[in-house]
C-alpha cells in the first residue's frame, strides 16, 4: 500500500483556519459558537501540532534508516515550560496563527495565558534539560529525551500571611495537548523479589525474579528544532498497574484492597520530589529513578537498534547522559541486560557499559549527594545490588593495583560507604562507569577534581571536563524579549537566533546613543509589561520609575537570600531611623522569586521574612515609596520570562565555591540587567566575559573562604564590628517585621550570628559597598545603558548551542545529522 508521506496542512491564514476548525470540531467535538476557551485553546494546540506531525515522522524514519550514533539524555526532571509559543516560533506560523485566530474572531492572547505550563522539575537542573533538547533539536543531533511524566508536577505556592502554602500541582487536569500516550509500547518493570544463579550449560549465571511489577507507559512530547524542519522526541513514562483492580477481592466487597496494588504501582509516576538540594532517601523516590531509567533502556536496545544489531557495537550508537546521579540506577540495569538477558561476559558488558554513559554533576553541596541505604537497594533491586558490588570490588582491586593497600584511600574511594549506615555513593558509581564526568561551570568543575573527587581525578587522568552550562535563546531571547529581539535583529540580521556568539556585533552599537536610546525604550517597555502582569496575576503596583533589583532562585541559605534582606533592612532602617533621608535612597523595587522544599523550614522562615519586611516597608510613609519589595507567589518558567526582561539588576550572590553554575545569571546577562555577585559558578565567567567595568564585583573568592572556614568563622564577630550589619539584625530581632513579637524570626537572627553556615555576616559589608557602587552607576543612566548593551554583546558564550557543541566535542562525539 504506497502511503503518501504526510505534508501538513498548508502553512496559510486559511489553511490553518481550516485545521483549527476541523480540530474544535472532530477533535473537541464542538463548533466555533458553543466552544469553550479551553476548547479553543486545545484545538489550536493540536493544529500546531498537525503542521510539526510531518516533520516530527520524518525525522523518525530518517534517525531509524541513518542509524547514526545518538543521545539517550535520561534526566528525573524537565522544566519545559508553556509549549504553544515555542512550537508556533519553531514551525514559523506565530503570524499565520495570530491572524487565523483573529480571523475565527479570537484573540490568540486569550489562549496563550490559558496553557498551564508542565512543572515536571525543580529549578536549574531541570530548566537546563529542557534548554538542552531545545539545543539538541535545533543542532539536528538525533536525540530522545527520557524522563517522568509526574502526575502532579512541582507544587503550586501561594502565601498566607506571608508563610508558604504547597498546594497539588493538577497540571493535566484540562488535558495536556502536547503528548501522544503509546500504551501499545509500554514497558514491564519489576521490583522487589530475589536473585537466583544457575547453570547455564557450564556456565554459572544470575537471574533476577522480580516480586511485583508496573507498566511504564510512554507519552511523547515534540521537541521541535528552530527553523530546521527537525522535531525530536521527548519520552515520558508514566507508571500503571500491570494488574487492573482485583475483581474477585472487589466482588468480595473489599474495595480499597481491590484496588490497592493499583493505586500502589500508579504511585510511581504520581508527584514529583520537590527537593533540589537534599535527598530525602525515600523509597518512591528509587522507585521512580529505576522505574524511567529502566523503561528508557529497554525501550532504546528496542525500538532505537535492528533486531540485529551487534551489542558489542552499542558505544557506536549511543551515549547515555545522566544528568546527575537521580539516573545512574541505569549502570547496574545495562549491565543487567546485558549479562544477565543477554547472556553476555561480565568483561565485555563492563567495557561496552563504560563507553556508553557520561554523568554531570550539577551541586557541591555535599548533603545533595544521592547515597541509597544497601538495605533498601538490597529489597528493591536485588539484582542491582549484587552487580554494584560486582562493579565496586573490582574497581577497587584496580585502585588496590594502583596504589596498593592505602585502605584510607580505598575506603575514601569505595562506592559502598560503611558510615553513617552501609550505602552505595551514587556519585561514585557514576564516575566509576562514566566515560567521562563534567562539572557545569569552570570553577565548579575545578572545585569537583580538586575537592569533591581528588581521589578519582588522579586515579582516572582525562575523565574529568568542564561544560559550562547554557540557555536556550530561542525562549530566553526570542519569545521572553521580543522588544530586545527585533532591535538585536534590526542591527545584525536574524542569525543570532541559532548563532548567539554573532550578539558580539551588538558592541559597536553601545557607542551610539540612538541606539542605546532604543535598547533603554525596550527595557522601559518590558517594565511596563511586567508591571501589567504582576497588577493581574498578584494585585502589585509596581512603581514607575525605580530600578527592578531581582533575585529569583530556589529558595536555600547558600544562595543567600538573608543577604538580600539585609541588604533591604540595612537601607530601610537607615530612612526610618531618620539617619538617611528618603530622597536620598536611589528608588528600588525589590522583585523576589523563590519556592522553598516544604520540608526545609529554615526556607519556609527566610520566605516569612522576606513578606513580613515587605508589608512593612511597602508600607511606611517614612520611605516614600523609595523602597518597596514585592514577592510574586508560585515563580515558574513563565513568570521568569516576564521578569526577567525587565530586570535592571540580577542578584547573583551566593557564597563562592557553593552554586555549581546557576543559569538564571546567564538569562539575565543576555536580557541586559547588570549583575552584583560573587565569583561562584558561571558568574566567574559572566564577569570575564563581559568586562569588570560591567559587573558588580563582591565578597571573597572561594579560596578565601575556604581559608576563612579553616581558621574559624565566627559571624558574631562580624556583628560587634560593623554597626550597620548591627543595626539591621537588631531591628529584625526587635519584632519591628513581626508585630513586635521577637521570637518569630528569633530563629533566624540566631542561626546568623551563632552559626551562619554561608558567611552572610562575613560578605555583608563588601555586598552594602557594591549596592553603593549600584546606586551611583544607575545615577547615570546612559552609561548604564551602554553597559547593558555591552552585556547582552558579550554573553552569547551562553547560549545552549554552545554548551552541546562542546558536550558533542569533549564528551558524546555524536554530530549532527543534517
Ligand atoms: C535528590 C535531591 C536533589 C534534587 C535536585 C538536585 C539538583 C542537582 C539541584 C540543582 O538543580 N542544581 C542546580 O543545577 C543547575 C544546572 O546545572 C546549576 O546551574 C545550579 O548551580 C545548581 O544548583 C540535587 C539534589
Amino acid at each position: 500500500l504506497a502511503v503518501a508521506p504526510v505534508t501538513g496542512p498548508p502553512s496559510s491564514v486559511d489553511g490553518f483556519v481550516r485545521e483549527f476548525l476541523n480540530n474544535l470540531n472532530y477533535e473537541q467535538g464542538v463548533a466555533l459558537s458553543s466552544s469553550s476557551p479551553n476548547d479553543r485553546y486545545l484545538a489550536l494546540a493540536y493544529t500546531v501540532r498537525d503542521y510539526l506531525m510531518a516533520r516530527w515522522l520524518e525525522d523518525q524514519r530518517r534517525q531509524r534508516e541513518v542509524q547514526a550514533k545518538g543521545v539517550c539524555y535520561l534526566s528525573a526532571e524537565y522544566l519545559l515550560g508553556r509549549q504553544l509559543d515555542n512550537n508556533l516560533l519553531a514551525a514559523r506560523l506565530t503570524d499565520i496563527a495570530t491572524e487565523a485566530m483573529a480571523a475565527c474572531g479570537i484573540d490568540i492572547d486569550d489562549l496563550r495565558q490559558l496553557e498551564v505550563e508542565p512543572g515536571l522539575g525543580n529549578g536549574g537542573l531541570g530548566r537546563l534539560a529542557a534548554c538542552f533538547i531545545d539545543s539538541l533539536a535545533t543542532m539536528s543531533v538525533p536525540s530522545t529525551g527520557y524522563g517522568l511524566r509526574y502526575e502532579y508536577g512541582i507544587f503550586r505556592q501561594t502565601f498566607v500571611d506571608g508563610e508558604q502554602i504547597e498546594q497539588p500541582d493538577a497540571w493535566l487536569t484540562l488535558g495536556s495537548p502536547w503528548e501522544f500516550p503509546h500504551p501499545e509500547a509500554a514497558q514491564t518493570i519489576g521490583f522487589g523479589g530475589y536473585t537466583e544463579k544457575y547453570d547455564d550449560e557450564g556456565v554459572a549465571r544470575s537471574r533476577w525474579v522480580p516480586g511485583w511489577t508496573v507498566q511504564a507507559v510512554p507519552y511523547n512530547y515534540m521537541v521541535p528544532g528552530y527553523h530546521n524542519g527537525r522535531v525530536n522526541t521527548l519520552r515520558l513514562w508514566s507508571a500503571v498497574a500491570s494488574s487492573a483492580f482485583d475483581l474477585r477481592i472487589f466482588n468480595a466487597g473489599d474495595y480499597a484492597e481491590a484496588v490497592r496494588a493499583q493505586t500502589f504501582a500508579e504511585n510511581i509516576s504520581k508527584v514529583l520530589y520537590p527537593e533540589d538540594s537534599t535527598p530525602q532517601g525515600k523509597e518512591l523516590r528509587l522507585q521512580q529513578q529505576y522505574f524511567f531509567v529502566a523503561a528508557s533502556i529497554h525501550d532504546f536496545l528496542e525500538h532505537s537498534l535492528s533486531p540485529d544489531f551487534d551489542l558489542a557495537n552499542l558505544p557506536d550508537r549511543v551515549i547515555f547522559q545522566l544528568n546527575d546521579t537521580h539516573p545512574v540506577i541505569a549502570v547496574p540495569e545495562l549491565m543487567r541486560v546485558l549479562v544477565d538477558e543477554k547472556g553476555m561476559k561480565w568483561d565485555a558488558a563492563w567495557a561496552i557499559t563504560q563507553q556508553c554513559f557520561a554523568y554531570t554533576c550539577h551541586t557541591l553541596l555535599p548533603e545533595a549527594l544521592e547515597m541509597w541505604s544497601v538495605d533498601l537497594l538490597g529489597r528493591l533491586l536485588p539484582r542491582h545490588l549484587e552487580i554494584i558490588y560486582r562493579i565496586n570490588d573490582e574497581f577497587l582491586a584496580a585502585v588496590r593495583e594502583r596504589f596498593g593497600d592505602d585502605e584510607m584511600r580505598i575506603r575514601n574511594m569505595s562506592i559502598i560507604a560503611d558510615f553513617p549506615e552501609r550505602s552505595v555513593r551514587m556519585a561514585f558509581l557514576a564516575t566509576v562507569a562514566g566515560a567521562k564526568v563534567n562539572g557545569v561551570a569552570e570553577l565548579h568543575s575545578q572545585l569537583l577534581r580538586e575537592k569533591v573527587l581528588p581521589d578519582f581525578d588522579e586515579f582516572y587522568p582525562g575523565k574529568f571536563t568542564n561544560v559550562t552550562n547554557g540557555v536556550t535563546p530561542r525562549r530566553f531571547v526570542r519569545l521572553a524579549n521580543p522588544g530586545l529581539a527585533s532591535l538585536i535583529t534590526e542591527a545584525l540580521g536574524a542569525g543570532w537566533t541559532v548563532d548567539l556568539e554573532r550578539l558580539r556585533g551588538l558592541e559597536a552599537f553601545a557607542e551610539d546613543p540612538e541606539f542605546r536610546a532604543k535598547f533603554a525604550e525596550v527595557k522601559a517597555a518590558n517594565k511596563r509589561r511586567l508591571s501589567d502582569v504582576l497588577r493581574t496575576r498578584d494585585g502589585f503596583e509596581v512603581s514607575d520609575g525605580h530600578m527592578l533589583d531581582v533575585m529569583v532562585k530556589r529558595l536555600h541559605e547558600y544562595k543567600r537570600q538573608m543577604l538580600k534582606v539585609l541588604h533591604i533592612v540595612t537601607l530601610y532602617e537607615g530612612i526610618a531611623s531618620g539617619r538617611v533621608a528618603a530622597a536620598d535612597v536611589q528608588p528600588r523595587t525589590f522583585i523576589f522569586g523563590a519556592k522553598a522544599a516544604p520540608g526545609y523550614v529554615m526556607a519556609k522562615r527566610i520566605i516569612h521574612l522576606i513578606n513580613a519586611v515587605g508589608s512593612v516597608v511597602n508600607a511606611d510613609p517614612r520611605v516614600e515609596g523609595r523602597l518597596q519589595v514585592l514577592f510574586p507567589p508560585n515563580y515558574n518558567v513563565t513568570l521568569a520570562e516576564r521578569v526577567i526582561p525587565a530586570a535592571d539588576l540580577s542578584e547573583q550572590i551566593s557564597l563562592a565555591g557553593k552554586e555549581a553554575s546557576g543559569t538564571g545569571n546567564m538569562k539575565f546577562a543576555l536580557s541586559g540587567a547588570l549583575t552584583i555577585g560573587t565569583d561562584d559558578g558561571a558568574n566567574v565567567e559572566i564577569r570575564q566575559l563581559v568586562g569588570d567595568d560591567n559587573f558588580f564585583l563582591f565578597g571573597m573568592t572561594e579560596p578565601e573562604v575556604e581559608a576563612l572556614w579553616a581558621k574559624g568563622y565566627k559571624p558574631s564577630d562580624f556583628y560587634q564590628a560593623d554597626e550597620g550589619l548591627r543595626r539591621a539584625i537588631d531591628l529584625i530581632a526587635s519584632g519591628a517585621f513581626s508585630g513586635g513579637d521577637r521570637s518569630t524570626f528569633e530563629p533566624i537572627v540566631s542561626n546568623l550570628l551563632y552559626d551562619d553556615r554561608f558567611m552572610v555576616l562575613a560578605d555583608y559589608a563588601s555586598y552594602i559597598a557594591a549596592q553603593a557602587r549600584v546606586d551611583a552607576a544607575y545615577a547615570d543612566q546612559d552609561a548604564w545603558t551602554r553597559s547593558s548593551i555591552l552585556n547582552v554583546a558579550r554573553s552569547g558564550f551562553f547560549s545552549s548551542d554552545r554548551s552541546i557543541r562542546d558536550y558533542i566535542d569533549r564528551i558524546w562525539h555524536t554530530p549532527p545529522v543534517l
